[in-house]
């Protein structure tokens, strides 16, 4: 295996499927399935879960909601998926643990790094949920911050395209994909792969990016055996 410790960041909206709002239970389970793979190859998995497939903040703000309160909401949808996320783990007979930035257990334990990482350490999943804790912040920043800390070999960023583009491919079907980029080309051609608060974060402390496609089987291994699927971001 390429990497030994992964934070993996997994799209909240790409949760829902082909629903369009809320968790598709095949979603998940194809996600848990890839993990477990993973963790049976014996690499420490932390995880942080986006919530879009539920309540973000600016876009209630853009409807009304005060955005403090949109954030916590959008945080706390962060902590919804995670539990989803380990109850598919644990109905797979995957030790996962859910610790969160804000204060609630027993939902899940309240997050430090020595616990994160024993756990990582002893084999287990650890879902690192309720982003920063902080309004204002994105579960993409979450993942930066929490693989710094857990002193990840890199974060993965799990996604419904397959990579970075010259634009969103979502919208230009003329982009292009890069196989790598600098952290600086993707502020120069003002990329937003990943808001400027993560991708900062992530330059200032040299932890490499991995932008993949996680909605396809088998994607994840092949991104930790170092196969070029996806882009990877350095400095
Ligand atoms: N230059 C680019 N290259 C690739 N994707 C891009 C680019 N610009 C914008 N995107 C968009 O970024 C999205 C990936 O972001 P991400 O996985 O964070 O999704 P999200 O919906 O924000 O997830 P979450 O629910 O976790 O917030 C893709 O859906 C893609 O359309
Ligand atoms: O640190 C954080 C992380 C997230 N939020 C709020 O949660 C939603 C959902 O997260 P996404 O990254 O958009 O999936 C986000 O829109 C924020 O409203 C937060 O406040 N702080």
């Amino acid at each position: 295996m390429k990497y030994k410790r992964v934070l993996l960041k997994l799209s909240g909206e790409s949760l829902m499927g082909e629903q369009g709002y809320g968790i598709d239970p095949e979603r998940l389970n194809d996600y848990a399935e890839q993990i477990k793979e993973a963790v049976e190859l014996g690499v420490q998995v932390g995880i942080v879960i986006g919530g879009g497939n539920i309540f973000r903040g600016l876009s209630g703000a853009s409807k009304g909601f005060d955005r403090y309160k949109g954030d916590q909401m959008g945080m706390l949808a962060t902590v919804i998926n995670g539990l989803a996320l380990q109850s598919a783990l644990q109905a797979m007979a995957v030790r996962t643990r859910v610790l969160t930035a804000i204060r609630m257990e027993p939902v899940g334990e309240y997050y430090d790094k020595p616990k994160a990482v024993d756990a990582l350490e002893k084999g287990e999943v650890v879902i690192l949920s309720a982003g920063t804790g902080n309004p204002y912040f994105t579960t993409d920043t979450g993942s930066s911050l929490r693989g710094i800390e857990i002193e990840a070999d890199v974060m993965l960023k799990g996604t419904r395209v397959d990579g970075v583009y010259t634009a969103d491919p979502e919208k230009d079907p003329t982009a292009t994909k890069f196989d790598e980029i600098t952290f600086d080309e993707v502020y120069n051609r003002g990329l937003k792969i990943m808001d400027l608060t993560a991708t900062t974060m992530c330059k200032e402390n040299n932890l490499d990016i991995v932008v993949f496609d996680m909605d396809t089987k088998g994607n994840l291994i092949k991104v930790l055996k170092g196969e070029n699927i996806g882009t990877v971001v350095k400095n």
